[in-house]
């Protein structure tokens, strides 16, 4: 990949997504990339189909230098190119002569992107230059790095800031890029204050001004990065550049995966290669997982409550079909519908869900109106079945077979904690259960209470049901519900188990936490249990 050879166009009706997730990305405070970090998420951005991937600053720093070393070697690129990002020479200097621009050139890079200044003010405040000197560098640092045969993008830093200003002296930088070989100029919102119809108007004079081709870099101060890239595109530009789940310096920068989904699926543009719309929800989850940030559950498109229904009336339309209350299918994007179950779900709602867990609910009014009724009165009470699909099954099947089946029953429980004088807390508890007719009768110890708990059932059962020994508490979460009464507050517990395979959640309400907790545990390796193809016999 590595070459001084001229580097091949696209061809040039190819629209371009650039992805900066490496670069502007990473810029995010509380991300802090390993150069296997950006290798994972380049293979994954490849994967997507972007057709740019900016892979950060070589030189800036040893990291970014060497993954571009590594990307090159280690990674065969089946859709995307990779881009080294420096900025235009110092001031005073020949690009052949500056450090930084030759980084860019070792870096073996096909593209190369560099920032230059576009407003006037930050050429005399921050580069402390003159006008004509700031063009100068701009057409020296492109025409150089196109006699080294790198293709060049010149990202206009604050241009929509510098247009407002002096338009004639940011319209001229883009000139002069386009003039020294830049194949894309791309209109920076440096510092995301812009809105979506000056951003359109701007693309679009400059589009007829300068005839150069452009792009759009969008950061999302004003919360519109999306529909600033969008609306740059309504003006003539024909290059994104975009961050995955939309990380970015500050707030972030304008989102890659609803900027790709609005131009497939809204504007009919193919910007992705056949078969890749689909892996988006993967995609975007599996980037948040390498650089350690939760996936946002409301993320449009790729988020889990993308397409999850709560109210009632909404169910009952999305029951005749799904378009109604759905603006496109969850599958093109690789997402699911959802049904959640609370207290503002309706009869249609629990059909729905019913049929979602595998439960053939339809034409038993009767017996959706009682789980209708019963979610209510529990919601009511505290409980919560949209954060525990697991307990909200249970529920579902107690009112289907009409009477409760379980695998154990609880005769009690007790924990006791002693604190001891040198600070050390010990937990111990005790349960007395009946399983498979057998009465039994179990300790454990734990960190906490509810630890300990969790440890003496699993005592008292492991002998009878080995299937418990694959499963394991992966969350616990307390919410105190009626705050103004303090420590006289409900307690709902919600707690979160996996089996390696799948996980599910499971509540449970009452005064005390542990007793909480222990409906909350009962649910769950009762669930479980079920899940393991197990039949109770109680
Ligand atoms: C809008 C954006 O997000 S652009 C991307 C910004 N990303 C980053 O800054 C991350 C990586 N940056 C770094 O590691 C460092 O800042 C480096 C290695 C690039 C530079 O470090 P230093 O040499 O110590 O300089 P420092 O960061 O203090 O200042 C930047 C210098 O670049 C100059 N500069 C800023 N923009 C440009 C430009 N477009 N073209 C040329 N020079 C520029 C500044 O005037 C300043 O020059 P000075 O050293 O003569 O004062
Ligand atoms: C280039 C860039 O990151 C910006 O202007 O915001």
């Amino acid at each position: 990949m590595t070459t001084d050879a001229p580097a091949t166009a696209p061809p040039s009706d190819g629209f371009h997504v650039f992805d900066t997730t490496l670069r502007d990305g990473a810029q995010r405070e509380g991300i802090s990339l390993t150069v296997a970090d950006k290798l994972a998420i380049a293979r994954l951005l490849d994967e997507f189909g972007v057709g740019y991937i900016e892979g950060g600053w070589p030189g800036a720093n040893p990291r970014d230098t060497e993954f571009f070393q590594r990307a090159q070697r280690e990674i065969t690129f089946r859709h995307a190119t990779l881009v080294a990002f420096g900025a235009t020479r110092k001031a005073g200097t020949a690009a052949a002569d500056d450090p930084q621009v030759k980084a860019l050139v070792d870096s073996g890079a096909p593209v190369v992107t560099i920032v230059a200044k576009s407003h006037d003010r930050h050429v005399e405040l921050a580069l402390r230059t003159t006008l004509e000197e700031n063009l100068a560098m701009v057409r020296d640092t492109v025409a150089y790095l196109r006699s080294r045969g790198r293709r060049v993008f010149v990202d206009c830093e604050h241009f929509f800031d510098g247009y407002a200003a002096n338009p004639e002296y940011a319209r001229s930088v883009v000139a002069a890029a386009h003039g020294a070989g830049a194949e894309v100029v791309v209109l920076c919102d440096t510092n995301g204050g812009m809105l979506p119809a000056q951003v359109q108007a701007v693309v679009r004079t400059v589009l007829t001004d300068t005839g150069a081709r452009l792009g759009v870099h969008a950061q999302d101060d004003t919360g519109c990065a999306v529909a600033n890239t969008l609306a740059a595109v309504d003006g003539g530009a024909t290059h994104v550049q975009c961050t995955a789940n939309g990380y970015g310096e500050r707030v972030g920068n304008a989102n890659l995966f609803p900027v790709v989904a609005a131009l497939e699926l809204k504007y009919g543009r193919r910007v992705l290669p056949e078969g890749c719309l689909p892996e988006m929800t993967r995609i975007s989850h599996a980037v948040a997982a390498v650089v350690n940030l939760p996936p946002a559950t409301h993320q449009p498109y790729v988020g889990v409550s993308a397409f999850a229904h709560k109210a009632g009336l909404h169910a009952s339309a999305i029951k005749v079909d799904p378009d109604l209350y759905q603006h496109i299918d969850p599958e093109r994007v690789g997402n699911t519908m959802r049904m959640l179950v609370s207290d503002m779900a309706g009869r249609a709602s629990v059909e729905l869900k019913g049929k979602e867990l595998g439960y053939d609910l339809a034409g038993d009014r009767d017996l959706v109106g009682r789980i209708v009724d019963r979610t209510k009165e529990r919601e009511l009470q505290g409980y919560s079945y949209e954060a525990a699909d697991a307990s909200f099954e249970l529920l579902l099947r107690d009112e289907v077979l009409g009477r409760v089946r379980r695998f154990f029953r609880l005769e009690s429980w007790r924990t006791i904690t002693d604190q001891r004088a040198d600070g050390g807390l010990e937990n111990e508890a005790t349960v007395k259960l009946w399983a498979k007719g057998t009465r039994v009768v179990a300790g454990g110890e734990g960190n906490g209470p509810v630890h300990a708990l969790d440890r003496a059932l699993r005592n008292g059962l492991d002998q009878t049901f080995p299937e418990l020994a694959r499963m394991q508490l992966v969350d616990y979460k307390v919410r105190i519900l009626a705050g103004t009464q303090g420590t006289e507050s409900t307690t709902r517990v919600l707690v979160t188990t996996s089996d390696g395979s799948a996980e599910w959640s499971t509540v449970g309400v009452a005064d005390n936490v542990i007793a909480a907790s222990w409906q909350a545990l009962d649910d769950a390796y009762t669930f479980g249990l079920l899940r393991a193809g197990l039949e109770p016999t109680d």
